[in-house]
């Protein structure tokens, strides 16, 4: 999917909701525990109910992969309930020398027909730039990320008291362009989304951290918005955990439309 097609689907739904699939056989609902695959059944469900407020959908893949091989086929299984026009993340947050980031690429643009990866950005440019060699296939960085650890290295400045992200910002420019990288920035970082704007005005960022990780959403569009929104802010467990019963796809549903209505605000707003 290029940038055009994204943006025109975040105009048509007034949302810039990506809802995140960390489908956890431990968290599902009990009823579903009988079925033939429930991770299946479970998402299928969200995807069914939240898909008129989402434009994006984020697997987290160490959700599937943590199955073993069965998890695989559910994921491919998820992916093809997903609605054609809608955004799909492959959260698996790969990255490794050239030749292996190649088949990366190709297990999750090829094998699997995923719109981007989450791609670490620490080995460097040959590690980046195999992702890059798809037609309408996006790399996301991990830049500024919601967690506390972010602060260990991302945060560090250098002798000239620039922080590590901004170095990364800075030179992964030249390796694509805002056609094919967004950027990982947590809701959780506040102000400093504003300092990863000005950096890259025009890329895309995908933003963890609202809901579960107490990230704001207002906050986020403050500070991060753009001329064609220029956001994906992920909610996961906010919304597909909203209940632990049998409602729970319904729930779901609930709890992406007060997103969704927030967002049009918001979209109203800045745009
Ligand atoms: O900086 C990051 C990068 C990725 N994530 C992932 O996003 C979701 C967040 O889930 P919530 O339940 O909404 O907190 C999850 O898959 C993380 O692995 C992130 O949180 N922060």
């Amino acid at each position: 999917m290029n940038k055009a097609a994204l943006f025109s689907q975040i105009q048509q739904k007034s949302s810039f909701l990506c809802v995140g699939l960390d489908a956890d056989m431990d968290k599902i609902p009990a009823h579903l525990k009988s079925e033939k695959d429930p991770i299946f059944s479970f998402c299928r469900q969200i995807i069914e109910e939240t898909a008129d407020f989402a434009v994006a959908y984020k697997p987290n893949i160490a959700f599937f992969e943590a199955l073993g091989p069965q998890g695989w086929e559910t994921l491919q299984k998820v992916l093809e309930v997903i609605p054609k026009e809608i955004f799909t993340i492959a959260d698996a947050k790969r990255g490794d020398i050239g030749n292996t980031s190649k088949l990366y690429a190709k297990a999750f643009f090829e094998k699997m027909d995923f719109d981007s990866v989450t791609v670490a950005p620490y080995m460097g440019a040959d590690s980046v730039t195999p992702f890059l060699e798809f037609e309408d296939k996006w790399v996301i960085l991990l830049a500024l990320t919601s967690n506390a650890g972010s602060m260990d290295f991302q945060l560090i400045n250098d002798s000239e008291g620039k922080p590590l992200y901004q170095t990364v910002l800075e030179k992964s420019q030249s390796w694509g362009s805002d056609e094919n990288i967004m950027y990982v920035v947590g809701a959780t970082r506040g102000e400093l989304i504003g300092e990863v704007r000005k950096v890259v005005p025009n890329h895309f960022f995908l933003v963890p951290g609202v809901g579960a990780q107490g990230g704001s959403l207002s906050e986020v569009a403050k500070y991060g918005m753009n001329s064609s929104c220029g956001l994906l802010v992920n909610s996961s467990r906010g919304i597909i955990y909203a209940s632990p019963e049998k409602d729970f796809a319904k729930v779901a549903r609930f709890e992406a439309e007060k997103l969704q209505i927030e967002m049009k605000e918001l979209l109203d707003k800045y745009l």
